[in-house]
């Protein structure tokens, strides 16, 4: 029986509010198969975005959320030892590769650097993935397209993409929305009210100016959105904030009182 890669199509539409003009930016560049790379602090929608082109272009897509551990055999593929001798199987990128699905690589720079062969050989002009190890040359189908993702905030110099990686993909810059966009978002995900959705997003925005004075990264709208869900638990306002808002993301004393001075200012309550 032949691999299926339409189980990796994204049935229903992912909800997301766009910015600016993200989503033809992303159709040109997917019509001429370019590879993209979209930039941005984490939870602001980076991950949402990719999946709702996938949809909306009607292609499937395979995720690999990537850690210090994943090695190219991980994205390639490897032979397994089975009842009945060795048998090839293919990685997450030679599924996307062979079969035609869009790849989204998340947070590529944490991966091995063997990794970035890979990756090099399929965004050259010949789009062909070499299996070394089986023997094999993989023309990639024509409606296959690599996108990853990186957060230029968490790089150091020991962990940075190379130039001669980097200047092989066009790249979309994405950050929090503006707060009356992000209010819509916390709305729309949590089915809370619009006017507490806003009071959230108050707090998000101070927090943020706290980004370089305490905090390595502000409140993402990721958990925004989580605050709105406890929010919508029955939880109080001061009190989903402190859990959503505050407490992942400091353990400076300081730091932590002047997000819980903020919350009560804007929500009203003490947390
Ligand atoms: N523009 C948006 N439209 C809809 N939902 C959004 C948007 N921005 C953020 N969200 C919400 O924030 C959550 C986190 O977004 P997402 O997973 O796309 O983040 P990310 O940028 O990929 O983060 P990471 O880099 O940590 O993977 C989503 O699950 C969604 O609820």
């Amino acid at each position: 029986m032949s691999f299926d890669i339409n189980q990796y199509k994204i049935e229903s539409e992912p909800f997301y509010q766009a910015q600016g003009n993200e989503v033809e930016r992303y159709q040109a560049a997917y019509a001429a198969r370019l590879p993209v790379m979209v930039k941005g602090p984490t939870g602001c929608g980076k991950s949402r975005f990719v999946e709702h082109m996938a949809w909306k272009l009607g292609k499937p897509l395979i995720t690999v959320s990537c850690n210090e551990d994943i090695t190219a055999a991980d994205l390639v593929g490897r032979f397994l030892l089975d009842a009945s001798g060795t048998r090839w199987v293919d990685g997450p990128l030679t599924l996307a590769a062979r079969y035609g699905a869009i790849c989204y690589l998340d947070e590529i720079v944490e991966a091995r650097q063997d990794t970035m062969v890979v990756i090099h050989a399929l965004t050259d002009h010949r789009r062909e993935l070499p299996l070394d190890k089986k023997g094999e040359v993989v023309k990639a189908h024509p409606d296959f397209q690599l996108v990853i993702s990186y957060n230029p905030g968490y790089q150091s110099v020991m962990k940075d993409l190379k130039q001669s990686t980097k200047q092989r993909f066009t790249a979309m810059e994405f950050d929090y929305p503006t707060p009356e966009l992000e209010t819509q978002v916390v709305a729309k995900e949590t089915g809370i009210d619009e006017h507490t959705a806003a009071k959230l997003v108050e707090v998000a925005n101070a927090a943020r100016k706290l980004k370089g004075h305490g905090l390595d990264e502000g409140i993402s709208t990721r958990l925004v959105v989580y605050a709105g869900i406890l929010i919508k638990q029955g939880m109080p306002a001061a009190e989903a904030a402190e859990m959503a808002m505050v407490t992942p993301i400091t353990d400076d004393a300081e730091v932590r009182e002047s997000l819980l001075h903020t919350i009560e200012l804007v929500l009203g309550e003490a947390a």
